[in-house]
């Protein structure tokens, strides 16, 4: 740890916590956060606690975050303010534009943010000098020229064909960013190219991705940060075989089938060394550093499939995007913050109120993989039980993060978001105009009546139905003595006072689309430091990895299946049994 970064308090021993805590509590006996009655009590409600963001760099982008269907009042917005004070937010924000080591268990930077700050924002750059930062231009450059190239049909395969197929293999950090961004940004597209992402170890992957593809059109983008991951390395070694089989078949010469790899293989990746052991050349390679996160890295070279799908100038515009929100969030007051905002409202649900989830449910088709993405982006950060000075918390951290595209979820598990046990927080995302007009009689019909869905849903959240709304529906007075019909009044009431976000924005571009993962990040980010966790490493995921190294030697003879568990043992043993050659 460095010398200038005290070790985090436990968030239960900030005076804040202890505010937060008793207003819970009193709130708990006489109920003071109920959204009827904070509706009711101040018609300005939504004036007060809605942002609305507009970009002062980039593209012009405008969002509005309305946050005034949470359980929040002055006294709890006041003490969470104090809260984020109190655990050093702001000066822990500081430290990582700046490019201290604030990743302290790996002894990293962290500067996604410097990927997409083109210069033009010199207090937001990093003063710590850190190797590679005065090379992201040059990077940027090479994937301009490159995508460019692949897009005009200039870049041709080994048998003079333009590419038509992107395949992206890698996983985790290095495929969810950019599936997500490419399947959001579909409307900016070439429609000429299918873009194909293989992530699993499952040979199904693999498999059915290959059979979509012609070796003499295809481009395979082999991205992964430390070029050692075992899924992606064995994805990437299958389909180099392909390729040099198909290639040997139509060449009907294996040095030349060798040859053509550099016309259909390129990689991103830190690790330049083992790159070119796979048989890619440093010129082929496009290179990031280790200051870059894995599930924050689409704005670097990982981001190639992304600019090879909608263009170099779409991309750079999803980075302004975000760098507009990283200004947002360096420069802006803190209760005007929206980043700030949003991590200490799950701050609120996840420490006070119990809530062990929260449910991100984009009304956008094209967002249909923006739950998933931010599973990794929220979970890997903040799923900790230690904080960085390495102290055992005693409250709850990082959430379970799932969701699902309106109005699919509507049909699903809306259900018990509505009339639940479970307090699960949402935020609900829209975009004011689609992309789509399927109908020529009525264009806007689709748009407008998914929209109507998503403002019902969070007012039936909100407000529900009492018992009273019920009864007069039903025509059942209380009392009426019949257990059948006082059952149906009961199952149709909806208690409400479910909390809900809404993130509202006039249409997905790549700029807003930037501006909103940025947006979410730093939400991220913001509750990390409340928590005191390093949201930066990912040390969970390993003892999996190493366990799954050992069984792999042990698969063949049930006499070499040695040192497990009876039924880790008895599974392995299964397997052995039933397994086809
Ligand atoms: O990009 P590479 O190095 O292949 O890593 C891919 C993924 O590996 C996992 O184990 C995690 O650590 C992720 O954070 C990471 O994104």
């Amino acid at each position: 740890m460095s010398p200038t970064q005290p070790p985090p308090k436990l968030l239960t021993s900030l005076p804040a916590y202890q505010t937060l805590q008793s207003i819970y509590t009193t709130q708990k006996s006489t109920p003071t956060l109920t959204l009827r009655s904070l509706f009711d009590k101040d018609p300005q409600r939504f004036e007060k606690l809605s942002r609305a963001y507009e970009s002062t760099y980039g593209p012009p982008t405008q969002l509005l975050v309305d946050l005034s269907k949470n359980l929040i009042n002055d006294d709890v917005l006041e003490a969470l303010l104090q809260l984020a004070k109190e655990a050093g937010v702001e000066e822990q924000r500081d430290r990582m534009f700046a490019g201290e080591h604030i990743n302290t268990s790996e002894d990293r930077a962290v500067l996604h943010t410097a990927l997409r700050n083109f210069g033009d924002s010199p207090s937001l750059a990093p003063t710590s000098n850190e190797a590679g930062v005065s090379e992201v231009q040059e990077v940027l450059s090479h994937m301009e020229k490159f995508t460019e190239q692949i897009r005009s049909g200039e870049w041709k395969g080994f048998t003079g064909k333009p590419i038509t197929a992107i395949v992206n293999i890698g996983i985790g950090g290095s495929d969810l960013g950019p599936s997500m961004v490419v399947n959001a940004l579909t409307p900016y597209t070439q429609r000429s190219l299918r873009a194909f992402f293989v992530s699993n170890i499952d040979g199904t992957h693999i498999a059915e991705t290959l059979r979509e593809c012609d070796a003499e059109t295809t481009l395979f983008v082999i991205a992964s940060k430390t070029f050692t991951t075992q899924e992606t390395m064995e994805n990437a070694g299958t389909a180099k075989a392909w390729f040099i089989a198909a290639a040997a078949s139509k060449l009907s010469d294996a040095k030349k089938a060798e040859d053509a790899v550099s016309k259909h293989f390129v990689a991103v990746s830190t690790n330049t060394s083992s790159v070119t052991q796979f048989g890619i050349s440093p010129s082929n390679m496009f290179p990031f550093w280790d200051w870059v996160g894995g599930r924050y890295s689409l704005w670097s070279s990982i981001g190639l499939s992304i600019a090879l799908m909608v263009g170099y100038p779409n991309f750079r515009q999803l980075l302004e995007g975000a760098h507009g929100m990283d200004l947002h969030f360096k420069q802006t007051k803190l209760e005007d913050n929206i980043p700030i905002l949003l991590g200490l409202l799950g701050v609120w649900y996840g420490d006070f109120w119990g809530a062990q989830s929260v449910a991100v449910l984009p009304y956008d088709q094209y967002m249909s993989r923006f739950a998933e993405y931010f599973q990794q982006a929220d979970m890997e950060s903040n799923g900790k039980s230690v904080t960085r000075g390495g102290e055992r918390v005693n409250y709850q951290t990082g959430p379970i993060l799932w969701g699902a595209s309106g109005t699919n979820g509507q049909h699903s598990f809306y259900q018990l978001l509505h009339q639940g046990t479970k307090l699960v927080p949402a935020d609900f995302l829209a975009p004011c105009t689609s992309h789509n007009a399927p109908r020529a009689d009525d264009p806007t019909l689709h748009h407008r009546i998914l929209l109507s869905n998503f403002f019902a849903q969070t007012e039936a959240l909100a407000f529900g139905k009492s018992e009273v709304e019920v009864r007069e529906e039903l025509g059942i007075k209380e009392g009426s003595g019949d257990t059948q019909k006082e059952a149906l009044v009961k199952s149709k009431v909806f208690e409400g006072n479910r909390p809900s976000t809404s993130v509202m924005f006039p249409l997905m571009t790549p700029a807003t689309l930037g501006a909103l993962i940025s947006m979410y990040e730093h939400k991220i980010f913001t509750q990390g430091v409340v928590w005191g966790v390093n949201s930066f490493d990912q040390m969970g995921v390993e003892l999996g990895k190493v366990l799954a190294k050992n069984i792999l030697k042990q698969l063949g003879k049930p006499e070499d299946v040695k040192g497990h568990d009876s039924s880790t043992a008895g599974l392995i043993h299964y397997y052995q049994k039933f397994r086809k050659e």
